[in-house]
């Protein structure tokens, strides 16, 4: 059985002062429950939200990393170094990255490759664009991305990966997929899993969705066969809210 997972996306937001005050609101309202929660933060409050969840089930990830563990490439921050923070989980490829930075499927690859090297988890997006979707291309889109991301990947790897379907039109713009549509899509990443592995690897891989996810709709989300978590973006910014998702 795969265990729901949910995790905050909180891409450039909060001050450290923020940070501070959402980790003391959110562990008091956090319960035990049987879903996995991870917030993914800016780089500089990893090591202090690390801290601050400590003896906590609350785990904190990274938005980004690159592939080398060190050398001359100044602002890049490794997957060693966020290893040596304790960092539990890495988004990989996420649309706002390839849309601003250019990250190609190859480069993904690369760093999921020394993610699996150690014991971060990664967490790779995939999703089409409105024109992708409008020309009804988000099936060979979102094949493609997988193909390139995992070229190379072990079947032992593949059933440590998350992969987060995050259609780039639902992002931020309050506009969500029907919870129809973000199955359709998950089903069909699962059977791509099976295709390029196999229906073991394929039952196992956590399949999140991602886009205007809020508490009014977590519910409908979550209740899909194939969706067993969610990649929060906005909603993730409030303690508050964030809880009553995990609490779907
Ligand atoms: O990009 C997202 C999470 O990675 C989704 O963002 P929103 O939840 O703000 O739409």
């Amino acid at each position: 059985m795969r265990t729901p997972f949910i995790a905050g996306n909180w891409k450039m937001f909060k001050t450290g002062r923020d940070a501070v005050t959402f980790a003391e609101e959110f562990k008091t309202l956090y319960k035990d429950t049987d879903v996995k929660t991870a917030i993914c933060a800016p780089y500089v409050y990893l090591g202090l939200l690390k801290n601050l969840f400590s003896g906590t089930e609350i785990k904190v990830g990274a938005q980004n990393a690159f592939y080398e563990d060190e050398g001359a490439f100044t602002g890049e921050i490794s997957v060693k170094m966020l290893e040596d923070v304790g960092v539990d989980y890495c988004i990989i490829g996420h649309s706002e990255r390839r849309q601003y930075f250019g990250e190609s499927d190859q480069l993904i690859n690369r760093k999921l490759k020394r993610l699996f090297a150690g014991p971060i988890t990664p967490i790779l997006c995939v999703g089409e664009n409105l024109e992708q979707r409008e020309k009804e291309e988000q099936y060979l889109i979102v094949r493609d991305q997988l193909v390139g991301a995992l070229a190379g990947i072990t079947p032992e790897q593949a059933a440590r990966l998350v992969i987060a379907y995050e259609p780039v039109w639902a992002i931020g713009t309050g506009k969500t997929a029907t919870p129809q549509q973000a199955e359709d899509m998950c089903e069909f990443i699962r059977n791509a899993i099976e295709a390029l592995y196999n229906e073991d690897i394929a039952d196992e891989v956590v399949i999140q969705y991602g886009g205007s996810v809020k508490p009014a709709n977590a519910t409908e989300i979550m209740n899909m066969d194939n969706i067993d978590g969610a990649l929060v973006g906005g909603a993730s910014l409030n303690a508050k809210d964030f809880m009553e998702i995990i609490d779907f």
